[in-house]
């Protein structure tokens, strides 16, 4: 018999760091070697991170020619807050293995009651035995002694051996060696084939509940078939509103970056209250271009300012150095923002004077005639700090800095050179399909191919909405692990995505389809929870939101917890997947990107103001709108504002025939509005006043009259 192949992977923030600290490999081997079944085994270190232990177990088991028969995992199995080797494990496993786990632990419970404190996970991936064992070396070689007999018999029916044949062969030496007896039950245990394990996953089974949201079955197992699917979606179908409510609860808070201040600043919500630097003007500066001159006060006994005087000296804008002080019965040449200098009070306009004489060689003014004795302190001066006082708040936690400019004006006015903002999150898009083209791939389309459209547009619209975006490029649906890869990859910032991303959009996938395999993976592969997968709305209802736990450290933030990621799974049919990339994933940046700090600071409301998502306004309708019965429908629409009347109107982009169906993304092109239309019976009448949810600016008409 060829070797078993085995790996193990070390998984320990500190070996990761120091691999010559690591002991447990080296004490691991020697019990492989002694039973003289298995190659020397692959060792790998990894920090204690879900997405790195993942990524080590699926290479060893997901490579259809270099897998590996066992995988060993040592560590990161207790109860500490960084322990999370099951967490990681257990999504990836399609068959466990509690028979082994038990094993393990009655074994240890024999040395120490902290036995109990470990939490083992077994099974199976693909063909692959997975085992995770204690970090401590004795503790894992203890676990593995207590299972070492029994694995090359596991391993070869993982791989699909005849266990018929096996037991014959050799499981009676296999029992005597690990010391149990062969009653029925483990005989009939022995004798099933890998392949029969599957029918426990159809729908009826109850399957391990793992993290789900509430106790609804699990997704569908994609190895199960089609003749296994569930034939009703196990997800309860909920309101738009009850949508949106799951959305803001699992929608982290957000965090704060120091930004500099610059064009890529525009778009960010203020994080911290900014005060002035400096002050505004930092002097005594001219409004007018004119002649600085001394108005009397009561302090300085001056002379009417009419009259004519010698022009002393010329103060120009941008002069470095200190100005000499004006002497009374002189005035000052002044420019507008130009300092006036020491003694000067007021400025005269350069309209309310006239030319009296010149220098003798013609180039400068000698003397000039006020014209005005009416000129009082401070007129046309600006103050030190009058505009911005220095220390004055110039902008409040929760304000947006807006493209209008004021914003960043202020900033760069005051001398601030960075600011505190809530980072924007950064949004991957990836496009889930077999049938998919890309859209500017210059061959005939063959066959049931299309060419993907939402990428392009989905892009689009978050670019427009200014946030960073990421092309994660389409994921074909078989084999299933490459949507698996692009996710996780994803998740983990590698490839594509190596910037990081914040929050997955994919779309397609959602629905019933055998091929539909977005949900299961979330759960199944990802350990992800679905909060919703089914959203009584038209179009949309496949919608799916969940959450993947997930750590992140950074450079240049200050709170560097962003526990989880999020992903919108939106539907595949392309009106679907804009209007709900509209409705549910807008609100989820905005919260993200720390608007809802702003309307907290501004009218103390819950996140759900309407300053999160799309702006909404009351309508009437220029003509009936066709009801759905029962969903709530987003229909697609442009809103015009009358000048006569300066009501807002809503005219469909098309209600006859195929007007609004979901795949048809026209029904999108020159829409500026959604028109939200409860469910009913016939019609929305013509003149009746309806809400709808702006998507682009109003526009402007007066003809747009009813009666
Ligand atoms: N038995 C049922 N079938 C369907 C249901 C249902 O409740 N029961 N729901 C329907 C609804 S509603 C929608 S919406 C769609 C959603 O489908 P999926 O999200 O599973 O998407 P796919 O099956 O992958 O594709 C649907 C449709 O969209 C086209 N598509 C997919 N991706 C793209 C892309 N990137 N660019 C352009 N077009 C794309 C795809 O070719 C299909 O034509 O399910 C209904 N079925
Ligand atoms: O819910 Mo679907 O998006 O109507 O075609
Ligand atoms: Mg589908």
């Amino acid at each position: 018999m060829d070797k078993l192949k085995v790996a193990i992977l070390i998984v320990s923030d500190t070996a990761s760091q120091d691999p010559a600290s690591d002991r447990t490999a080296n004490a691991l081997a020697p019990i492989l070697d002694a039973e003289s079944k298995w190659e020397h085994p692959a060792v790998r270190i990894v920090p204690d991170n879900v997405f790195e232990i993942q990524r080590a177990v699926c290479e060893w088991s997901d490579d259809s020619v270099n897998w590996y028969n066992l995988i060993l995992l040592s560590g990161g199995t207790g109860f500490a807050i960084k322990d999370n080797t099951p967490e990681a494990v257990s999504p990836l496993i399609h068959r466990h293995a509690p028979g082994l786990v038990h094993g393990m632990i009655a074994a240890s419970l024999k040395v120490t009651p902290f036995a109990m404190m470990s939490r083992p996970v077994a099974g199976v991936r693909d063909k692959s035995l997975i085992i995770t064992l204690p970090g401590s070396p004795k503790g894992a070689v203890e676990n593995l002694e207590a299972v070492v007999k029994l694995l090359p018999h596991a391993c070869l029916q993982s791989a699909g051996a005849n266990s018929r044949n096996m037991h014959a062969a050799g499981v009676k030496s296999l029992e005597a060696e690990a010391g149990v007896s062969s009653g029925t039950h483990s005989h009939t245990h022995l004798q099933k084939k890998p392949s029969q394990c599957s029918h426990h996953h159809g729908p009826g089974h109850v399957a391990p509940k793992a993290h789900t949201s509430s106790n609804r079955q699990q997704s569908n197992d994609p190895s199960a078939g089609p003749n296994r699917r569930y034939r009703s979606s196990p997800y309860p179908m909920l309101s738009v509103e009850e949508a949106l409510l799951q959305i803001s609860e699992h929608t982290p808070e957000p965090i704060i970056i120091e930004s500099p201040v610059n064009t890529a600043i525009v778009g960010s919500v203020v994080a911290e209250d900014v005060y002035a630097a400096e002050s505004v003007p930092a002097y005594k500066a001219s409004i007018v271009d004119g002649y600085a001159v001394i108005a009397p006060d009561s302090t300085n006994n001056a002379p009417s300012t009419k009259g004519v005087f010698p022009v002393a000296s010329v103060n120009h804008a941008n002069v470095g150095g200190s100005l000499s002080p004006l002497k009374q019965g002189t005035i000052a040449r002044i420019t507008t923002g130009a300092p006036l200098p020491p003694n000067a009070n007021a400025v005269v306009m350069v309209e309310d004077t006239d030319l009296v004489s010149s220098t003798p060689d013609g180039t400068e003014e000698a003397t000039v005639d006020i014209l005005t004795g009416d000129i009082k302190p401070g007129e046309n001066v600006r103050e030190p700090g009058s505009d911005v006082r220095l220390g004055e708040k110039i902008l409040a936690r929760g304000d947006v800095i807006s493209s209008v400019g004021g914003e960043v004006g202020l900033l760069a006015s005051t001398g601030i050179r960075t600011v505190k903002v809530f980072k924007k999150p950064t949004i991957g898009v990836l496009s889930t399909g077999d049938e998919l083209v890309e859209h500017d791939d210059p061959r005939t389309l063959t066959g049931g191919q299309i060419r993907d459209s939402n990428r392009p547009s989905l892009l689009a619209c978050l670019s427009s909405w200014g946030f960073p975006t990421v092309d994660l490029g389409i994921a074909r649906d078989t084999p299933a692990s490459e949507l698996e890869h692009a996710l996780r990859d994803s998740l983990r910032g590698v490839g594509r995505a190596s910037s990081g991303v914040d929050v997955i959009v994919t779309t397609g996938g959602v629905s019933m389809g055998e091929l539909d395999f977005l949900k299961p993976t979330i759960e199944r592969s990802l350990g992800g929870t679905i909060h919703f997968g089914r959203v009584s709305m038209k179009p949309g209802k496949p919608t799916t939101f969940a959450t993947v736990p997930f750590k992140e450290t950074g450079e240049g933030t200050t709170q560097q917890e962003r526990k989880s990621k999020l992903i919108f799974s939106l539907p595949g049919n392309p009106a679907s997947a804009l209007v709900t990339l509209n409705l549910f994933v807008l609100p989820s940046l905005h919260k993200l990107t720390g608007l809802g700090e702003s309307s907290r600071a501004i009218s103390s409301k819950p996140w759900l103001a309407p300053q999160l998502g799309l702006p909404r306004v009351a309508v009437v309708l220029t003509h009936h709108f066709p009801l759905d019965p029962k969903r709530t429908e987003y229909h697609r629409a442009v809103v015009t504002a009358s000048r006569s009347d300066g009501r807002l109107y809503a005219t469909s982009t098309g209600v006859e025939g195929v007007g609004q169906r979901s795949s048809r993304v026209g029904s999108l092109a020159n829409a500026n509005a959604l028109v939200v239309l409860r469910p009913g019976r016939g019609v929305g009448i013509k003149g009746e006043i309806v809400e709808a949810l702006m998507m682009g600016g109003v526009y402007g008409s007066d003809t747009r009259l009813i009666c």
